[in-house]
């Protein structure tokens, strides 16, 4: 699914207007209509509804979804937020009709106008929509906060009212917070950036149905990956193959009291369909390693209890360096030499990354359309700081169109950027924001290379299962329960989900 910018999404509104011959009042019904239904599916009758109406077509939304609520017998409360004198015609017309059957909305002009909300209440936001075009200031911003203190459920239409789609909101700006934003034909950015993405506690798409034709020939960076996207990338296995089809992977890692991570890294590339793995530690690592996965080969370096030379008389199909290894000077050497050495796209995670950022001059030694994945502050070491999170995407598009790399930002969404592209993760939960959870990512999407998808569909796949092992693993196991582990353990029931 593509991520469209406002403009984007205002052009398709007209043209889908003109090409299915209907008026901007017959789509605002549509969309308002469609809205009202999900609303009534999680509606409790004994409550009232107070729906916060603007006075453009978001607020046209809320006057449409108030006369929907009042015809099938619900407690409404409609309020025209008067932030300007310039009524939208849609806006209008709406209010006519709501006013002919009775329910004139109470028109709000100054914080003396607000109605008390209590916590049992819903709200509906239709204060602003993707018209928002500066920070609400004054009264508006007051009867934002009135909103957010009130305790009330809140459904926002189409964008919390005060979000931009396509800005970072300012400190000092007013901001709904939605527990859930029914929002117009596609998610928007700001749902999935870390600055912004509290705004939106839940988002339903409702597909209004602008022109299909010309959405898929809109042009966009952001795309989402979900069960859809990941299950047409999967390659299921045929019957006629052995181990040899499914590549050799060689895991390089660990020191001395960090063998656990280049284990976890090795059975989860193992439970995630890799024909063969090789690990490559310094020799403290031996016994444990072969101890907790017998299916691992295990090749020891010189180093006792760091990495210092990397030499290996095999041909993998893929290397994945960086979990555990520390920074010292020989590790880095060692790592400089095998980048040297390899021509195929490997992942780079954790110690690694460190040491790239501290050598920079290694990143061009870096095979072509390898896979890094750092979390946050290993992205700040690589690229340097941020402004806020429009700025680090774009600091981050030039970074892999620079060094032809593909990088997986993790984070509670992780974003995968590949060339122009990036892709939005979508599964995944807070109970994978544990100890390892990133080495069984390395292992995913290591076993996917080694087995033939290409870097970009290996990253999205990865973390796409990552995130559905880990849905799988909260399930039974629940959030606080899980470990690392877990989410090795549910990599086969993850792929499972998509047959
Ligand atoms: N496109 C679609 O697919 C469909 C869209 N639909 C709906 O329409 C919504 C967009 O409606 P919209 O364009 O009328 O803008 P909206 O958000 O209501 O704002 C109204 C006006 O407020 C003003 N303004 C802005 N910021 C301000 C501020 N801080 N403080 C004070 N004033 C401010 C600004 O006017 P200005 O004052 O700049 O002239 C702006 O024009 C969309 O979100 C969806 O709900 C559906 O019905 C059908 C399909
Ligand atoms: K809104």
């Amino acid at each position: 699914m593509k991520i469209f910018s406002a403009s984007q999404l205002q052009k398709a509104d007209k043209i889908s207007i003109d090409n299915q011959g209907i008026t901007s009042e017959e789509l605002m019904e549509r969309a308002a209509t469609r809205a009202f239904n999900e609303i009534e599916n999680i509606l409790d009758e004994n409550k009232t509804v107070k729906l916060f109406c603007g006075i453009g077509n978001n607020g046209g939304d809320g006057l449409v979804i108030a006369r929907l609520l009042k015809n099938s017998g619900h407690k409404a409360q409609v309020y025209a937020v008067n932030y300007s004198d310039k009524r939208s015609n849609d806006f209008l017309a709406n209010n006519q009709k709501l006013e002919k059957m009775g329910l004139k909305p109470i028109v709000l002009k100054a914080e003396e106008d607000f109605p008390k909300i209590s916590a049992e209440d819903i709200v509906i936001d239709a204060i602003f929509g993707i018209g928002l075009n500066r920070g609400i200031k004054g009264w508006p911003a007051k009867l934002v906060h009135h909103i957010n203190h009130s305790g009330a459920f809140t459904i926002a239409i189409d964008m919390p009212s005060g979000l931009f789609s396509d800005q970072v909101p300012s400190e000092n700006d007013a901001v709904i917070k939605a527990d859930l934003c029914l929002t117009f034909q596609g998610p928007k950015l700001v749902f999935f950036l870390p600055q912004t993405m509290d705004y939106v506690n839940e988002f339903k798409v409702i597909d209004i149905g602008l022109d299909k034709q010309y959405l898929e020939s809109l042009d966009s960076s952001y795309e989402i990956t979900g069960r859809l996207e990941a299950a047409a990338i999967y390659k299921p296995r045929k019957k006629n193959t052995h181990k040899g089809n499914f590549g050799h992977t060689l895991i390089v890692g660990g020191s001395y009291g960090k063998i656990g991570s280049v284990i976890l890294t090795a059975k989860t590339a193992l439970k995630s369909g890799a024909g063969l793995c090789t690990l490559y530690i310094p020799k403290c690592g031996y016994i444990p390693a072969q101890t907790a996965i017998p299916e691992v080969m295990v090749l020891t370096d010189e180093g006792e209890e760091k990495l210092s030379e990397i030499e290996f008389d095999l041909e993998p199909d893929v290397i994945c360096f960086g979990m555990g290894t520390g920074k010292d000077l020989v590790t880095k050497e060692a790592f400089g030499r095998l980048l040297e050495r390899t021509k195929k796209p490997m992942l780079v995670d954790a110690d690694g990354l460190n040491i790239l950022s501290e050598n920079k001059e290694l990143l061009e030694s870096v095979p072509k359309n390898s896979v890094l994945t750092p979390h946050p502050k290993e992205l700040q070491r690589l690229i340097g700081e941020w402004k806020d999170d429009f700025d680090k995407v774009n600091k981050v598009k030039s970074f892999v169109k620079k060094y032809n790399l593909i990088i997986v930002l993790k984070g509670a969404y992780t974003f995968v950027f590949s060339g122009e592209k990036v892709f939005i993760n979508i599964s995944g939960n807070s109970g994978m924001a544990t100890a390892g959870s990133g080495d069984v990512l390395s292992g995913v999407i290591t076993a996917l290379l080694s087995q033939g998808y290409s870097p970009e569909n290996a990253a999205r796949f990865g973390v796409y299962l990552h995130g559905k092992a880990g849905d799988l693993a909260s399930a039974d196991i629940g959030a606080e329960g899980m470990i690392s582990g877990d989410i090795a353990n549910y990599m086969g029931r993850a792929f499972k989900t998509l047959i």
